[in-house]
């Protein structure tokens, strides 16, 4: 278990146990199809255009797919009505033992899973383990759920009574960012269908080899055929899924811009959404925290898959008189962060996703030094050793000093590997401009005075808070933001109320007294 991490990222203990396992980076080649559809593999029905997809750590292309069009949209449509017919009938219990099957198949298969993962993502092993080991902990959890939901009996005068029955919503659409490819898609399906919903999900065309091995455990597992469709592509993709009259739900990862437009398309269909968007998530310091736990805190807030992490805690507010101590101590170990082959057991941080994103953020580092912030630490292109690893998208970790609230750097979400640094005086000073955001997704606060802990979480603006950690996500607890971070929640017994609906039923015991 890394120290400190307690139930960090469940599973990590598992990890330790794990056989060493050769580098296989720069080998793989995509050769199967990537679409799944009524229980299979099966090349698109028609598309628009191909999309190639990399392997970061290379910058190698491994393979392409051809995006799908409208007429597959349909088809992967009508296979999820007809699955979805079979599986809505079913009752909670058996619903449960076949989810209970496909979380122990992604137990059995999390190397593999994991591999894959990296391979895709950049993401080091060591954490695409801990996500995938999330990733069943999911479904085991819903599947725990799903025996047990139910409505409301209510009373009424005369004997009549009333119940409500959870039902599900039918068709839903689950579109994916490229982060967390595996786990993003177990978040959505998971309870979606412990609720009795048949899901198509579209994964990022950048990340969209893993979710088709999930496809294919849940048909192991037992689901009908066609309840969980995987349809690849990019926005037109999207488009054609959200605006499907048959299409019931979508529930969405990714940028604020992408979820405009998503709330926009669900619109015209009165169709419910979840939106889990963008973050620039503080993290509050105070000078009386455990400073070497804060500043583990910190680094976990911020170089989780090289930064690229929705709810990182990148604003980081420190107490000027720990300023100097928190700022030599987090340079320290940054500096620390092993980069390199994510398939190796000891690296620690990988590649960015492409060389488009690597670019974007080193230019957020080049205009926060136009702005007047000061570089500590990283903020570089770095080219492994390793011959093989000369063309991949990696970075070091930036850690910007000299930081003030109006700087790109601090008002924008970079999605890379950056921590800002700023100063802060007082607790009302710290809690006022950390929600000076218009995100609100997550915070954090490291203090030893447990007044103020709940304090100042009960004061910030953000829908995922941590006291004396952060970047921990146990499946058990709801998932979501405020602001424009989004609505909804996943994870947790409150997903359970975004994929179903109630209806009620009022029986009446007596005679009808009508009014005409
Ligand atoms: N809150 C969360 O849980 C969470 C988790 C992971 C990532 N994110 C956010 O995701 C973003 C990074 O991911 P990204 O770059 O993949 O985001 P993105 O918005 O570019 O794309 C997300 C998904 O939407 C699809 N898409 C794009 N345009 C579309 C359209 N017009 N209609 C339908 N679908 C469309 C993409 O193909 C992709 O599958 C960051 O902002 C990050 O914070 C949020
Ligand atoms: C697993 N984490 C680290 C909480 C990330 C959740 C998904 C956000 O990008």
């Amino acid at each position: 278990m890394l120290p400190g991490s307690k139930s960090l990222l469940p599973g990590l203990p598992r990890l330790f146990g794990f056989a060493a396992m050769s580098s296989v980076t720069g080998t793989y080649e995509l050769q199967e199809p990537l679409n799944y559809r009524g229980g299979t593999r099966v090349q698109p029905a028609d598309g628009n255009h191909f999309e190639e997809v990399y392997e970061p750590a290379t910058g190698r292309v491994i393979g392409k797919f051809l995006c799908s069009g409208e007429k597959e949209v349909n088809l992967a449509v009508q296979s999820a009505q007809a699955a979805f017919k079979i599986w809505s009938q079913k009752s909670g219990m058996e619903r449960s033992t076949i989810l209970l099957e496909a979380a122990r198949i992604i137990r059995e298969r999390r190397e593999e899973i994991a591999k894959m993962e990296t391979i895709n993502n950049g993401k080091s092993l060591l954490e695409a383990l801990a996500d995938i080991d999330v990733s069943w902990q999911c479904v085991q959890y819903y599947a725990g759920l799903a025996g047990s939901l139910a409505g409301q009996h209510i009373q009424l005068p005369g004997g009549s009574f009333a119940y409500t029955r959870r039902e599900p919503l039918g068709v839903c659409v689950g579109i994916g960012a490229w982060n967390y490819p595996f786990q993003i898609a177990c978040w959505k399906s998971a309870p979606a269908l412990a609720c009795g919903n048949a899901m198509i999900f579209k994964p990022s065309p950048f990340t969209p080899i893993s979710v088709v091995l999930l496809a294919e455990i849940y048909s192991e597992a037992g689901v009908p055929k066609g309840l969980f469709n995987v349809t690849q592509g990019g926005a037109a993709t999207g488009q054609f899924l959200c605006h499907h009259p048959n299409v019931a739900k979508v529930s969405f990862t990714g940028s604020v811009p992408t979820g405009i437009k998503i709330m926009e398309m669900a619109a015209k269909g009165i169709k419910p959404v979840t939106l889990e968007l963008g973050g620039k998530s503080p993290l509050i310091i105070f000078s009386d925290c455990v400073l070497e736990n804060a500043v583990k805190g910190a680094l976990m807030a911020n170089f989780l898959t090289q930064g690229e992490v929705c709810c990182n805690g990148t604003r980081v507010f420190v107490q000027r008189e720990i300023l100097s101590a928190f700022t030599k101590a987090v340079v320290q170990q940054t500096q620390n962060i092993k980069i390199g082959d994510p398939l190796l057991e000891d690296t620690r941080m990988g590649p960015l996703i492409n060389r488009p994103h690597l670019e974007k953020v080193l230019s957020f580092i080049k205009q926060a030094k136009e702005q007047g912030a000061e570089v500590l630490c990283g903020g570089e292109p770095y080219v492994p050793d390793d011959p093989k690893l000369q063309n991949g998208f990696y970075m070091s970790p930036c850690i910007l000093g000299n930081c003030e609230d109006n700087m790109t750097c601090v008002k924008e979400e970079i999605f890379g590997p950056v921590m800002s640094i700023l100063p802060f005086d007082s607790e009302e000073e710290a809690l006022e401009r950390a929600n000076s955001t218009r995100f609100g997704l997550a915070g954090g606060v490291f203090t030893r005075d447990i007044q103020r802990a709940h304090r100042v979480v009960a004061g910030l603006q953000a829908g995922m808070c941590f006291i004396n950690n952060y970047n921990i996500s146990p499946v058990e607890l709801p998932f979501g933001g405020y602001k424009m971070s989004g609505f909804g929640r996943e994870n947790g017994e409150a997903a359970i109320g975004y994929y179903s609906q109630l209806k009620t039923v009022c029986v009446e015991m007596g005679d009808v007294e009508s009014v005409f």
